[in-house]
C-alpha cells in the first residue's frame, strides 16, 4: 500500500532542486576580500566594519568556482549536463545573477579566445551533430512555437533564395568580423547522441528592457524594435509571439546571429560599469530531433511521412545587475530602468520564495509569475518544464559587501526550490507544411506513367514453340497472335488517348485550382496583414489595459484608505452626536427641574404675598381705625390761649398747653411721610406730649408747602438748625438721627388780605424697619392783622 511518506519520497525523487553555483571574480588586491572560502561548496561573508563576535553565516552552493576557475571548468560543470538534456528533448534554463560588474556577461559570453558558456554550448552542439543534421529548411517554424516539415521542393527553393541573399549579407558578415575566429573551438562534443536521428538547430535572441519584450533578431524595423507579447503554445509553454527564430547549420551562423542581436542590445552607462547592461537578455537555442530517418531514392536521408520529433530548448539568460540605485548614483531614465530591473528581480525572488513555501508547506499559493515578463517567460521551467541552473557571480571586494549579502541570501533561498524532474517533452507527430507550388510532389520520387490494366485488352492466344509443329500450324498461330497483338495495340492506343485526354482535363482543373489558390493566397495575405494590424492594436490595447488595471488597483487602494478614514471620522461624529444628545437631555432635565422649582417658589411666594397682604390689610384697617379715633380727637375743639400782639407784633406763648386749637394733621408729606405710612404697622406709639418748639439742640426738617410770604413778624417759629426737605437727596438723609424735628409750614390769605401761617410740628421717630415716622404733636397758627383793618382777633394759637 502507498503511504503518505512513500508518496512524498516518490515525489521528492521526481523533483530536482535548482542547482545554484557561485563564481568569484578575481580581485586586484586579494587581501581586500569580504568572502572566505571554507570548502568547494561553502563560503562565508564578512565586512571589516563588522567586528562583532557573532557566528559567521555559511552559504552552501552546489559548487563554488574560485577566481582561478577557468571558463571550460564552469562550462563542463554547469552547462554540459544541461546541453545533454537539451539534445534529448529536455528543456534547460541557465541564468547568471549578481551585482553589476560581477562577471555575469563574462561567465555567459566570455571574451575572444576565452569563450564563456554560450559559445561553448554552440561549439559543442555543432561538433556533436555535425554529420546528423537535416538539410536546411526541411524543418521550419510554424510561428506558434512548434515546427513543421516542408516539401523538399520548398526546402530547395528556400535554400536557393538564401544563397542569393547571402551574397548580400557577406558584406555584413565582414563588418562583424570573422565570427568563427572570434571564439576558439576546443573540439568538445557530447556522447549521448542518438545516431538514428537527424537534428536541426534554431536560434532566437530576446531582450526584456523596462519590462517590455523586444526581439533582437527582428530586422523588419530598423529604428525602434517592436515590442512583443508573450503567448502560451498548445503544450502550455510560454513563447514570444512573432519573434524571429532562424535555423543555423554551423557555429559561425549562430555567432553571427548573436552579434547581430548584441548590436541592437541596449547598453547604458552607470557609475559602476560603462558597459553595464540594463536589460535581461535571453539567448535561446532550440534543437529539433527527428527520429527514424529513412533514405530517399537518391540515397539521401529523408524524413518519412509518419515521423515524430522532439524539441529541446536551452535558454541562456544574462540578467541585469541587481545593484542598489543609490550605489550606482542613477538618476532620471537610469533610475527608472534600475527600479524596473529591481522590480523584475524582486518578482523572480518572490516567485521562487512562493514556490519554495508551497513545496515545503504543501500550500497552493498563487505564484505571481504574471507580475513580470521575465518570470512569465520562464514559468514553465519552474513548474517542471525543464532543468534550472543559476550561476551567482560575486565580486568579493569589500565595497560590494552589502549587495553581495543580498545576492547570497537570494542564492540560498533559490537552492531550496525544487522543480519537477523534467522528462523529455512529449514528442509530436510531424506536421507537413503545405507545398508552395501545386502539382509538385513533396518527395523527390519521380512519377512513372502506368500501363492500362491487361484485363481490359483481348487475351493473347496460346503460342508454343514446339519443334514438332507443322509449318502451316505455326504460320496460323503466328498470324493469329499478330492479329491479337494489333488489336491490343489499337485498344492500348485508344486507352492511352483516353488517359491523355483525362490527364489534360485534370491538368486544366489543376491550373484552375492553382489560380483559385493564388487568389485565395492573396486574400489570405491581406487577411494576415489585417490580422497583424489587429494584433498590434490588440497588443496596444492589452498594454493600455494593463496600465489602466494598475491605475485602478492604485485607485481602489486609495478609495479603501479613504473609506477607512471616513469610517473612523463617522464613528467620531457619532460619538460626539451621542454626547451632544446626552448633554441636551441633561440640560432639558435640569431646565424642567428648575421650572418646577421656580413654579413651586412662585407658588410659595404668592401664598406668602397673599398672607402678607391679608396681614397688612388687617393692620391698615386697624391703623385706619386708630387714625379715625385720632382724627376724632383732633376734631374735638380745644380753645387756644389768646394771642397777645403788642402793636403789630404777635406774641406766641410757648408755654401754652398743646390743647389749644388743634387741627387734624395735614396730609402726610411726600418722602418721609410716605415711608412712615408704608410702615404704619411698625409705628411706635408715642404718647402725645407737649413739646416746646424752641428746643435748641434739635435739627428741624422744614417742609414748606409753598414759598411763604416773608412774615417780618417778631414772633417766628424758633428753629436754629433747620434743613429743607427739598435738600434731602438720599433715603439716609431722612433717617439721619440728628434730625429729630419736623415742621410743615402753610400760609393762607383770607378775603380781607390777612395772612395766616400755620406751623404743624412733630417729632421724627425711627421705625423698627430702619425708616422714620413723624408724629405731629403741635400746630402753631401765626396771624398778622393790619392795625388799620377791622380789628379781629390777633392771637397765637
Ligand atoms: N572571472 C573573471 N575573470 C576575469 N575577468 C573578469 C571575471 N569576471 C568579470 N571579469 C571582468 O569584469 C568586467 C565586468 O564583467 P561583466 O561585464 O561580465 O559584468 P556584469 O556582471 O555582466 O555587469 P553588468 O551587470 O553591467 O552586465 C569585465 O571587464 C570582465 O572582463
Amino acid at each position: 500500500m502507498e503511504t503518505p511518506r512513500s508518496r512524498e519520497n516518490s515525489m521528492d525523487r521526481s523533483r530536482e532542486s535548482v542547482h545554484v553555483f557561485c563564481r568569484l571574480k578575481p580581485l586586484e588586491n586579494e587581501t581586500e576580500t569580504s568572502i572566505k572560502l571554507l570548502s568547494p561548496t561553502t563560503l562565508t561573508i564578512r565586512s571589516t566594519a563588522d567586528k562583532s563576535t557573532k557566528r559567521d553565516v555559511h552559504y552552501i552552493f552546489n559548487h563554488i568556482f574560485t577566481s582561478y576557475s577557468s571558463q571550460k571548468e564552469i562550462f563542463d560543470h554547469v552547462a554540459l549536463p544541461l546541453l545533454e538534456g537539451v539534445i534529448n528533448g529536455k528543456n534547460g534554463l541557465l541564468f547568471t545573477y549578481g551585482v553589476t560588474g560581477s562577471g555575469k556577461t563574462y561567465t555567459l559570453t566570455g571574451e575572444p579566445n576565452n569563450p564563456g558558456i554560450m559559445p561553448r554550448c554552440i561549439d559543442t552542439l555543432f561538433n556533436t551533430i555535425a554529420n546528423f543534421q537535416t538539410q536546411k529548411y526541411v524543418i521550419k517554424s510554424d510561428k506558434m512555437n512548434g515546427f513543421e516539415i516542408q516539401s523538399e521542393s520548398d526546402a530547395v527553393e528556400d535554400r536557393f533564395r538564401e544563397t542569393r541573399t547571402n551574397k548580400i549579407s557577406k558584406t555584413n558578415r565582414r563588418a562583424m568580423g570573422d565570427c568563427k575566429s572570434y571564439y576558439t573551438n576546443d573540439g568538445s562534443r557530447l556522447t549521448n547522441l542518438n545516431e538514428n536521428s537527424l537534428y536541426c538547430v534554431f536560434i532566437s535572441y530576446i531582450e526584456i528592457y523596462n519590462n517590455i519584450v523586444f526581439d533582437l533578431l527582428d530586422e523588419s524595423t530598423s529604428t525602434r524594435p517592436e515590442s512583443k507579447i508573450l503567448r502560451e503554445d498548445s503544450q502550455k509553454n510560454m513563447y514570444v509571439n512573432g519573434s524571429v527564430e532562424l535555423e543555423v547549420k554551423s557555429a559561425a551562423e549562430a555567432y553571427e546571429l548573436f552579434f547581430k542581436g548584441q548590436k541592437r542590445k541596449r547598453m547604458a552607462y552607470t557609475a559602476l560599469n560603462a558597459e553595464s547592461s540594463r536589460s535581461h537578455s535571453i539567448f535561446n537555442i532550440r534543437i529539433v530531433q527527428i527520429e527514424q530517418v529513412a533514405q530517399n531514392s537518391h540515397g539521401q536521408a529523408a524524413v518519412p511521412e509518419n515521423n515524430i520529433m522532439r524539441v529541446g530548448q536551452l535558454s541562456l539568460v544574462d540578467l541585469a545587475g541587481s545593484e542598489r540605485c543609490s550605489r550606482t548614483q542613477t538618476t532620471g531614465l537610469r533610475l527608472k530602468e534600475a527600479s524596473i530591473i529591481n522590480n523584475s528581480l524582486m518578482t523572480l525572488r518572490i516567485c521562487l520564495e512562493t514556490l519554495r513555501e508551497n513545496q515545503q508547506t504543501g500550500n497552493n499559493k498563487l505564484v505571481p509569475y504574471r507580475d513580470s515578463r521575465l518570470t512569465l517567460l520562464f514559468k514553465n521551467y519552474f513548474e517542471g518544464g525543464g532543468q534550472v541552473r543559476m550561476v551567482v557571480c560575486i565580486n568579493p571586494s569589500l565595497r560590494d559587501y552589502e549587495e553581495n549579502l543580498q545576492v547570497l541570501k537570494f542564492a540560498e533561498m533559490t537552492k531550496d526550490v525544487k522543480v519537477i524532474n523534467p522528462e523529455p517533452r512529449t514528442p509530436y507527430n510531424i506536421r507537413r507544411a503545405k507545398t508552395k507550388t501545386p502539382g509538385v510532389t513533396r518527395t523527390p520520387a519521380t512519377m512513372k506513367r502506368s500501363r492500362p490494366a491487361s484485363f481490359l485488352l483481348p487475351k493473347l492466344p496460346i503460342f508454343t514453340t514446339d519443334a514438332n509443329k507443322s509449318v502451316k500450324r505455326f504460320l496460323d498461330e503466328t498470324s493469329n497472335l499478330l492479329k491479337v497483338l494489333n488489336l491490343r495495340k489499337e485498344k492500348s492506343l485508344g486507352f492511352n488517348s483516353i488517359v491523355r485526354e483525362k490527364e489534360n482535363h485534370f491538368r486544366k482543373r489543376l491550373v484552375d485550382i492553382n489560380q483559385q489558390m493564388l487568389v485565395s493566397q492573396s486574400e489570405a495575405q491581406s487577411i494576415k496583414a489585417l490580422l497583424k494590424k489587429e494584433k498590434r492594436k490588440n497588443y496596444n490595447l492589452e498594454t493600455k489595459l494593463a496600465d489602466v488595471e494598475a491605475n485602478q488597483k492604485d485607485l481602489e487602494m486609495q478609495i479603501s484608505n479613504f473609506e477607512e478614514v471616513i469610517k473612523k471620522q463617522q464613528l467620531k461624529i457619532d460619538e460626539k452626536d451621542m454626547k451632544i444628545n446626552q448633554n441636551l437631555l441633561e440640560k432639558e432635565k435640569t431646565k424642567q427641574k428648575q421650572a418646577l422649582k421656580a413654579e413651586r417658589i412662585a407658588q410659595e411666594l404668592e401664598a406668602k404675598h397673599r398672607q402678607q397682604r391679608a396681614h397688612l390689610q388687617a393692620e391698615m384697617d386697624a391703623q385706619d381705625m386708630k387714625l379715625k379715633k385720632v382724627k376724632e380727637l383732633l376734631d374735638s375743639e380745644v380753645p387756644m390761649s389768646p394771642l397777645q400782639i403788642p402793636g403789630s407784633m404777635a406774641t406766641i406763648d410757648f408755654d401754652a398747653p398743646m390743647t389749644t386749637k388743634r387741627e387734624s394733621p395735614p396730609a402726610q408729606s411726600e418722602g418721609v411721610i410716605n415711608e412712615s405710612t408704608s410702615h404704619r404697622r411698625n409705628m411706635i406709639r408715642t404718647p402725645l406730649r407737649h413739646r416746646r418748639s424752641r428746643s435748641t439742640g434739635d435739627v428741624w426738617l422744614e417742609h414748606n408747602s409753598i414759598k411763604p410770604v416773608p412774615l417780618g413778624t417778631v414772633l417766628q417759629p424758633s428753629m436754629k438748625k433747620r434743613k429743607s426737605v427739598s435738600k434731602l437727596k438720599k433715603a439716609d438723609d431722612v433717617t439721619n438721627p440728628k434730625q429729630t424735628k419736623y415742621c410743615l409750614i402753610t400760609q393762607e390769605q383770607d378775603d380781607e388780605g390777612e395772612l395766616e401761617t400755620k406751623v404743624y410740628k412733630g417729632d421724627i421717630l425711627p421705625t423698627c424697619g430702619g425708616g422714620a415716622q413723624v408724629v405731629f404733636n403741635d400746630v402753631e397758627r401765626l396771624r398778622q392783622e393790619s392795625p388799620t383793618g377791622t380789628p379781629t382777633s390777633g392771637y397765637r394759637q
